[in-house]
This record gives structure tokens, sequence and C-alpha cells, in this order.
């Protein structure tokens, strides 16, 4: 079985897309990490005035969807057209074991900068500590921090505690074994509504467990928030992603006509994201959102977020029409094209 250390290892980053800024020694925002100037004033609007609901003005953020209510599947369909993403309540997934996640989340991030350096992730590897691995895309560097796991966390865990790792590896089992089963079953329900064909769903359920990663993601304190990115502007290379932020909010979604729009923490519930693999399997019916994160000058932020993918030899094809927009591509593959080309993935392989 394939792992995306494998589509990872032919696209190795430069050590400076990898270690993070030593953000505790850090007073001023370095130029390294200005994105705008003060004066840009619709770039990074809100996040100033550092509260957890914005007032939008009104602006309708992404839907609330009951995972128990009869429609969820058709209003799960709507929000992936329209949005490319939704709120979803009565999941199923423990909030004290997704809290527990987030415990160890601090746990690890608040450590001194030299312990965390002895779990970063090698050049051509894809666990870790380290940047997001769409650094080398863009001109600035974000104000973040991340921890990548695929499978067992233990490798990497033991580096950092080298006795007491145990805790984290369980905590991170308990999530993700839950994960699993609620990506699942969102992935059956979105299947059934695309009408998806039976021989195509056989890997929906199936034992191998190394179709899924898990990102850790910490923004620490800025100085100067409204110059700063916390995440740039991003597809997921995803089927869909299941995200939990805190109760500190940051993230926002692009919706054209729009703009950026705040997605508010909304306790209980998790963020569904449709990625890019289902934008290609839904043949561009469903959208895959672009998302961002932006950042505070008095609140830390932490997300989970579980990226739910088929195993890397699967072939993604549009599953749903004659006039396929996208060519067949394996996962494996189209990790490897997103690497290399980031934004310009999707169009490489659009047939048009
Ligand atoms: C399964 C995934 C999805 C990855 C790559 C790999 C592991 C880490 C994920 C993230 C997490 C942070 C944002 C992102 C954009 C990044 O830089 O690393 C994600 C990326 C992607 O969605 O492409
Ligand atoms: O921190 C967040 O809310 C978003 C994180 C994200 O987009 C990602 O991990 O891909
Ligand atoms: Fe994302």
């Amino acid at each position: 079985m394939a792992t995306l250390s494998e589509a990872y290892r032919e696209h190795p980053l430069h050590l400076r897309h990898i270690i993070p800024l030593d953000f505790s020694s850090i007073q001023t925002l370095p130029d390294s990490h200005a994105w705008f100037h003060d004066h840009d004033r619709d770039s990074v609007p809100d996040q100033n005035r550092d509260h957890d609901h914005n007032d939008d003005g009104g602006i309708p953020s992404i839907p609330i969807i009951d995972l128990a209510d009869p429609n969820a599947m058709e209003l799960m369909g709507m929000a992936c057209e329209n949005w490319g993403a939704f709120q979803l309540k009565n999941h199923g997934v423990s909030m004290s074991d997704i809290e527990e996640v987030e415990k160890e989340a601090k746990r690890f991030f608040d450590l001194p900068t030299d312990q965390k350096l002895k779990a970063l992730r090698s050049p051509g590897g894809a666990t870790g500590y380290g940047r997001a691995r769409i650094s080398p895309f863009f001109p600035k560097f974000m104000w973040h921090e991340g921890f990548t796991i695929v499978g067992s966390p233990s490798s990497d865990a033991k580096k950092i505690w080298p006795n007491d790792y145990q805790t984290f590896c369980d905590k991170i089992e308990i999530f993700q074994k839950q994960m699993k089963a609620l990506a699942e079953k969102l992935t059956r329900m979105i299947f059934n509504l695309l009408e998806i064909p039976e021989q195509e769903k056989k890997w929906v359920g199936s034992t191998n467990s190394n179709n899924g990663a898990i990102q850790l993601n910490f923004y620490p304190v800025c100085p100067e928030p409204n110059r700063a990115m916390g995440l740039a502007p991003h597809t997921d290379t995803s089927l869909f992603t299941i995200l939990h932020q805190n109760q500190t909010n940051g993230l926002q979604i692009f919706k054209e006509g729009k703009g950026w729009v705040h997605v508010n923490p909304n306790p209980n519930s998790l963020i569904v994201h449709t990625g890019d693999f289902l934008h290609i399997i839904s043949n561009a019916r469903f959208k895959c959102a672009l998302h961002r994160v932006v950042v505070k000058r008095t609140k830390k932020r932490y997300s989970v977020a579980y990226f739910h993918n088929p195993p890397l030899d699967y072939v993604i094809s549009p599953l749903v029409v004659n006039d396929a927009r996208f060519r067949r591509v394996s996962v494996k593959e189209y990790f490897g094209i997103k690497a290399k080309n980031f934004g310009e993935a999707l169009s490489l392989i659009s047939t048009s």
C-alpha cells in the first residue's frame, strides 16, 4: 500500500519552506511575513478587532446541516454546489475526544522551538512539524505552524516525548477512528447523491487506513495581524476535509460575488470542505472552496483537520457524465501534480 510520503518524495522542499519562524522570540512583524500594507484595508478585514464573532453586516456564511435531518444528503449536495463547504451538527463525533486532540496540539505547539524541531518534516517527507506544504508558492511566509500525521504518529511523537509519547498517540488514534467513520458515512451519502456506480465505491470502508491525513494547525498571536496571513488561500487536496476550529475564528471562504466570508465557530459542529478530488469526481458540479485563515493580535488559534482520500492507487475521474472535464489521474499522481504546480493543478488535468 502506497503512502503519501511516496507521492511527496519526488518533490522535496527546501528547508526554509519547512522550518517555521521562532514566533516566541518575535516582537514585530518581519518583512518576510508582511503580506499587506496597512492601507490595504480590504485585503484582510476585521481581525484587528479580535472579535470572535464578526459583524459581517448580515452576509450569510456556509450552511449548517444537521446530519440527523432526513434531507441531509440533498442539503449537503446543495451546500457543495453553492459553497463547497458546510458546517455539520449531530455528526456523532465525541466533542470531548476532539478537545483531547486540541489539548495535545496545544501541548505540542507550546513546546520550546528546539523541542519541536526534533520532529521536523524531512524535505521529501509528508509527516511531522513544519510550515504548510504550500509555502513555496507564495512570496511571503505564513503566520502558522503545522504538524502532519499519516497513519500512526508514534515515530514522530517518540522524537518529542521519548518516554511519554503514548498519550499523544492514543488521543490521535481515538480521533482518527471517529473521523474515518464519519468520513465514510459522508462519502456514502455524497456518492449516493451523485449516483456513483457501485464498482467505484469499493474502496469506501476498506480496512487499509492510509487514506486519511491529520493536520494540527497553530496560529500564534501576531503583532500586526492586518498585514499577516495565517494560511494562504488554497483548496484542499482531498475528497473532502473535516475541520474543527477552536473558539477563535479566523477561517474565511471565498464566495464569488461576495468575497471572503467568515466561518464563525459553532460549538459542537464540524466544518466540511469539498476538496479537489470531489470536484473532479463530480465533474465540477461541486465547488472546491478556496479558503484562508487570518490571525489575531491577542488570541492564539488552533485547528485540527482530517483529509479524507481514496487510496493512492485509486484512479480519479469524473463519474457522473459523458463529457468529462478532467482526465483520469491516480490519487498519487494528482498529489504529485499539486505538489509541483499548486493552483494550476486542476487546469493541468482539464480536458478543455
Ligand atoms: C493530505 C494532505 C493535504 C495537505 C497535504 C497533505 C498533508 C497536509 C495537508 C495540508 C494541511 C495545511 C494546508 C495544506 C494546503 C498544506 O500545505 O498541508 C494541506 C495540504 C493540501 O490540502 O494540499
Ligand atoms: O485552520 C483552519 O481553520 C483551516 C486549516 C486548513 O485550511 C487546512 O488545514 O487545510
Ligand atoms: Fe485547507
